[in-house]
């Protein structure tokens, strides 16, 4: 957590009637984070943002945001926020620039509704009847509606759902620009490029629960994790003998194709034993040659399907597979 504490989450439960859906959820975000929430459908993730707003209620645990319990904080403390939920509801028979404009004015120092506009795409609209915006839009104007008030702390569920690619690039920048001034960004996402685009933390949430917790990059041992190593054994490579590698449980082999894959925790040392072979045998290169690493949606879907023993695991990658 970089800086001062803006939400602290300690235990949190919440259960509709008797159904538990938050099983004792832990969360610290810091001053100026872009803090993601993922997970699948109905794991609790727009419950606990309902929960850190004040909307809900909680059953148990303890909640501070902006060092206030939600449960009994008042308007001032209100106006601090900033939030997008999925669906803003519509103002049909006003325009961008007047729902921009009423909006600002329930805050006591908002942003100029000018450069909201400007910085929300909506330029070109400012004078359209919100009633007559695509769908698109509306989610832009939504995102306006959202961060007009100039919060300390913005919630954004699901904010660039129904964007064309351009618009999310123009969203994902102004959370940039938010964040470097200060504002805290907690959003809710199904889209992992967002999260590796933009977030310096992420927690995916199982099931009520957070199955992890970190730095996109990081988060289930990503950086150290097994790497795949793949190359076309073509030219002089096609016929020589390939070298054996330290620890492998199986010799290597190309495939009927020629193509050669390889997983190892220690790509470096195999890239160098494979390397010195190729000069070897009278090659300068090893055709085709890519080395990849868990991608966050690989680590995240085996955390899924871990969670929950009824959905199988994802089929590994056709092809020869050896273990370095
Ligand atoms: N008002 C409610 N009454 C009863 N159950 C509810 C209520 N709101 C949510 N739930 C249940 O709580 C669980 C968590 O829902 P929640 O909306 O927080 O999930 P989510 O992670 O935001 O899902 P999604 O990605 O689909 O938006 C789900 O099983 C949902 O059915």
């Amino acid at each position: 957590m970089p800086g001062p504490e803006i939400i602290g989450v300690s235990g949190l439960r919440k259960s509709y009637g008797a159904v538990p859906v938050l099983h004792g959820v832990d969360l610290h975000v810091g001053r100026g984070e872009i803090f993601a929430l993922l997970g699948p459908n109905g794991a609790g993730k727009t419950t606990t943002q309902e929960i850190l707003t004040g909307f809900s209620s909680r059953s148990a645990g303890s909640v501070s945001v902006l060092g206030q319990d939600p449960a009994g904080a008042g308007p001032e403390w209100r106006a601090r926020l900033g939030i997008v939920p999925q669906d803003m509801g519509s103002f049909d028979e006003l325009s961008v620039k007047e729902v921009v404009a009423h909006f600002a004015s329930l805050y006591p120092d908002p942003f100029p509704v000018d450069t909201v506009i400007q910085r929300t795409g909506l330029g070109e609209k400012a004078n359209e009847r919100t009633g007559r915006l695509s769908g698109g839009q509306q989610r832009r104007l939504d995102i306006a509606l959202g961060i007009v008030g100039r919060p300390e702390l913005v919630f954004l569920d699901e904010p660039t759902t129904g964007l064309d690619p351009e618009a999310r690039r123009v969203t994902w920048e102004l959370i940039r620009e938010l964040a470097s001034d200060g504002t805290t960004v907690m959003l809710t996402t199904h889209y992992l490029d967002e999260v590796e685009a933009l977030c310096e933390r992420v927690a995916i949430l199982l099931k009520g629960k957070v199955a992890a917790l970190g730095a996109p990059g990081d988060i289930g041992g990503r950086a150290h994790g097994e790497a795949v190593i793949e190359f076309h054994a073509d030219g002089p490579l096609r016929d020589a003998q390939l070298p054996a590698l330290h620890n492998a449980g199986t010799p290597l082999a190309a495939g009927p194709d020629g193509q050669v894959r390889i997983s190892t925790a220690t790509p470096a040392a195999v890239l160098r034993v494979l390397l010195d072979w190729a000069v070897q045998v009278g090659s300068y290169d090893l055709p085709g040659l890519t080395v990849t690493r868990p991608t966050l949606e690989d680590v995240y879907l085996r955390m899924i399907a871990s969670a929950d023993a009824a959905t199988p695991a994802p089929a590994p990658a056709p092809g020869l597979e050896y273990i370095a």
